[in-house]
């Protein structure tokens, strides 16, 4: 076979780099080890010929689609079951690079994404130990999702209306959904894909509300796929992205289960419908503080393929003749196209790294949990919510910006920039919408702040809290540890001041509630500042910390990038700076000076920083950003498979525009 030549550009940048790619590599994956195992997976996967699409996902109807991505994920189901990966799909430190090797099997969502993601994790930390066994046992049989948002309700888990009501005569609950806006509407394979669910519902027993709760429901038959007498299922329909995840509806006409389908590792109905309660009622919550944790990462990783695609493509691509003689430069020496890319490549450092961190402290958590410890929880809680809130939002803004990065060819799907656009916006309003999740970090903020207004000591993520309400002000250094302090001023100061609002419409004699409302922008800005608190420190000592353990000419590339994310949020929120520290203008345009020497320092090694995201072109799925940089053969090759493409007249000319151009000459 002939080798693929690879685009002159990209040599050139390649030749260039200072640092070792392979190094980073490791370090990205979180060790050699880990980096070889995913080779070796990635190797396996992606050569199963039958993986392969004839025909590109995009040209397929919905219908099509849908089955096509079924059949991927059957092949890829039996890879796993029959061990050959040695391996199941794992999320060690919040991030498996294991099973992202599905970006590779299909472009969008898998339907079987909440098997993984969220029904065997649930049924893993909320059945009994005798309940895991048993379930454990079905196995592959069952294929399942996580059934909780209603068509009236995703937010407010307490308005849920599905109910679960049990008959101690015959020791089953009667599942019911009363009305339309009881439906269950969301859940991803629903449709057509799972037999069984997890269902969340309002739990009555000896004509008691005892709140939300999970049951395991089988919805259809195992051997005929029918959806069982009484369970009503089908597809939601097109959405913005997530096409292929087979979204669906779900309703219960009196639908009887076992006593035993009730997931009783935290709460119990006994045989008489005695209801015995969880030591905290908010482990029912537990799975999606889970996943909040694991988006931090997830979004890390999906930003990471957004902007290897970006960088690369603007090393490639040459535009507009600023100097006469000279040749059209490449864009990426654009400075302002630098400003688009550089911060993409450096967030998905931060929340890959924060990601991490954030993923031991829940493991940690969770270990002191099962010891009967529950006093971090809400920290855990506070701290998920508002990382899950910004980094999902700051990851969809940074990849939107990357098709922009990208001009017209970006919009093209072949860049496949609108899928990732796709899948990363949806995270901005799953598992707890972003302004939702800013307020439940809120509440945690408001009691922190009385604790500390009375002198009380604080949780480690906001005890900065106590340092900034004495002094009152941050006293400026453009330094890192400078930028740092200023986020933490400026989260106090807006703390503070959303409190005092708070406490303010209180006083005036509003209802806590309506004084929560009016009190709400104020709220989430603070929240949001809390996270950006601790997104930047969390990301500079854990740079810090790595630099030590790397060679040198790395570690120069990675606290590069740690201070050109702290350097651009810091000019992002300038006024906040100007508002709770000593800031000056001077201080601003000496930022604002080394935020432009970073850009131009990271420049030369841009493209081997990306390449050291190590994302497989198979994994990439762009025209925009294979490794060897043949843009507009890709473009053009896509092109040529459109079916539109196929013959050279439509018959649509025949039918409509012919006997038009007719009419018009009469
Ligand atoms: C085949 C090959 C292999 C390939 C594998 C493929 C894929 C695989 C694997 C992985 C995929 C990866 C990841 C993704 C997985 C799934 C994600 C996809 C889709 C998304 C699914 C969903 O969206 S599920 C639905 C999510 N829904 C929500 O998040 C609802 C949000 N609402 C709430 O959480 C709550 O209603 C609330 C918190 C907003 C309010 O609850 P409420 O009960 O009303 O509580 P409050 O009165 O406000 O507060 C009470 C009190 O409780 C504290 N609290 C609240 N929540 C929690 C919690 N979770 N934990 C601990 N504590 C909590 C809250 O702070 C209050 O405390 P205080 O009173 O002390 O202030
Ligand atoms: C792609 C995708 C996949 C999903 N997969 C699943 C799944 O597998 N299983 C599942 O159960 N669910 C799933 N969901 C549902 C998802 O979890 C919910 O959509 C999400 O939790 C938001 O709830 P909602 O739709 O009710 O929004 P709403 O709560 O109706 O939000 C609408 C607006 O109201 C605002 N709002 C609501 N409450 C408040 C408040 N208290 N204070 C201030 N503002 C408020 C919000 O900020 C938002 O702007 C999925 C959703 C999407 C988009």
């Amino acid at each position: 076979m002939s080798e693929v030549k690879v685009n002159e550009d990209l040599v050139k940048e390649r030749q260039k780099c200072s640092f070792d790619v392979e190094e980073l590599i490791h370090l990205v994956d979180g060790g050699k080890h880990n980096t070889l195992e995913r080779k070796k997976i990635e190797q396996y996967v992606l050569s199963i010929k039958e993986l392969k699409d004839e025909v590109p996902e995009e040209y397929l109807s919905h219908k099509e689609r849908y089955e096509n991505s079924v059949r991927k994920g059957c092949i890829l189901f039996m890879v796993l079951m029959k061990g050959i990966l040695e391996r199941k799909p794992s999320r060690n430190d919040g991030i498996s690079y294991n099973y992202k090797i599905i970006n590779g099997v299909i472009k969008d969502i898998t339907p079987f994404m909440l098997h993984f993601g969220m029904f065997l994790p649930t049924l893993a930390s909320q059945a009994s130990p005798e309940q895991q066994q048993e379930w454990l046992k079905k196995g592959i049989q069952m294929i399942g999702t996580y059934a909780q948002t209603e068509l009236g309700h995703g937010t407010f888990l307490r308005g849920l209306e599905t109910t679960a009501t049990y008959d101690a005569d015959t020791e089953e609950f009667v599942i019911h959904s009363p009305k339309v806006t009881s439906y269950k509407w969301w859940p991803g394979g629903l449709a057509q894909t799972v037999n069984h669910c997890i269902v969340m519902a309002q739990l009555y027993t000896k004509g008691k509300n005892h709140g939300i709760h999970p049951f395991l429901v089988q919805i259809r038959d195992i051997e005929t796929h029918m959806p069982l007498p009484g369970i009503k299922v089908g597809d939601i329909g097109p959405k913005l992205g997530f096409q292929t995840a087979n979204n669906g509806f779900l309703g219960f006409d009196n639908y009887r289960i076992p006593r035993m389908n009730m997931l009783m590792k935290n709460s119990q109905v006994l045989k008489d419908g005695t209801y015995v309660k969880a030591k905290n009622d908010k482990l029912t919550y537990g799975t999606m503080v889970f996943v909040r944790v694991t988006i931090v990462a997830d979004v890390a990783y999906e930003l990471a393929r957004a902007a290897t695609i970006a960088v690369r493509y603007a090393a490639v691509r040459h535009q507009s003749k600023p100097k006469p003689n000279e040749p059209e430069p490449q864009i990426l020496d654009y400075v302002t196209q630098q400003h688009k890319l550089f911060i993409a490549v450096a967030t998905s450092h931060a929340f890959r790294t924060v990601g991490r961190w954030l993923w031991s402290t829940y493991t940690k958590v969770i270990a002191d949990m099962r010891h009967g410890n529950m006093d971090q929880l809400p920290e855990l809680h506070a701290l998920a919510c508002c990382l899950k809130a910004v980094c999902s939002k700051d990851a969809s803004t940074c990849v939107e910006q990357c098709r922009f990065a990208c001009g017209g060819h970006g919009y093209m799907q072949s860049s496949n920039l609108p899928i990732i656009y796709g899948i990363v916006t949806a995270t901005v309003t799953y598992e707890g919408e972003h302004t939702v999740m800013l307020l439940q970090t809120a509440r945690y903020l408001v009691k922190a702040y009385k604790q500390a207004s009375e002198g009380k000591s604080l949780t480690p993520t906001v005890a900065y809290m106590t340092k900034y309400l004495k002094s009152g002000s941050h006293y400026w250094q453009n330094t890192p540890e400078g930028i740092i302090g200023g986020f933490q001023a400026v989260a106090t100061g807006k703390i503070k001041e959303a409190c005092e609002s708070l406490f303010q419409h209180v006083k005036s004699g509003k209802d806590y509630e309506d004084a929560w409302n009016l009190s709400s922008v104020r709220l989430i800005n603070a929240s949001e500042a809390h996270a950006r608190a601790v997104l930047c420190e969390m990301f500079w000592k854990e740079i810090q910390r790595i630099s030590t353990t790397v060679s040198p000419s790395l570690a120069i590339v990675l606290t590069q990038l740690a201070e050109l994310y702290l350097n651009y949020w810091a000019l992002e929120k300038r006024g906040d700076m100007l508002m709770y520290s000593t800031i000056t203008k001077e201080d601003i345009s000496s930022l604002q000076r080394r935020y432009e020497e970073l850009l131009a320092l990271i420049r030369p090694n841009a493209v081997g920083i990306v390449d050291a995201f190590d994302i497989r072109d198979e994994i990439l799925c762009s025209t925009l950003g294979a490794y060897d940089g043949r843009v507009y053969e890709r473009l053009m090759e896509e092109a040529m498979k459109s079916p539109l493409n196929k013959e050279p007249v439509n018959q649509s000319f025949h039918k409509y525009i012919k006997p038009l151009l007719i009419q018009a000459k009469l």
